[in-house]
């Protein structure tokens, strides 16, 4: 279920609440330093979560670097509450793995 698409300034506000993340177009994105098998496992984490709220990150693995790209699909690729909180748990979740930040 998707929400209104938030005005720049909204997205601009919730973006301070939320260090890391960067807006990109109408995605938001943020990278994470974890080692391969560390980020197969927090990802594993991020889509028991994903599947409970029903939202879903775009997720670039890499070797030493893990990207998530979240927009709402269901509000014509544009960026919504949804996109925060998500963005906001998976933080959480990258706490608890202890994935660093990365200068993506
Ligand atoms: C029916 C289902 O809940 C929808 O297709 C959900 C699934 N996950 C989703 N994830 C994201 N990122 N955007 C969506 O619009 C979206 N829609």
């Amino acid at each position: 279920m998707a929400g209104d698409p938030l005005p720049d300034e909204e997205i601009a506000l919730r973006l301070v609440e939320l260090p890391g993340w960067e807006r990109d177009g109408d995605t938001i994105t943020r990278t994470f330093a974890i080692r391969y098998h560390g980020g197969v496992a927090m990802i594993v984490n991020v889509a028991d979560v994903q599947r409970l709220i029903g939202h879903h990150a775009d997720i670039d693995l890499r070797w030493d670097h893990v990207r998530f790209r979240i927009t709402t699909h269901d509000a014509g690729h544009r960026l919504t509450t949804a996109d925060f909180d998500l963005a906001a748990r998976i933080d959480r979740i990258a706490t608890a793995h202890e994935a660093q930040p990365h200068n993506s």
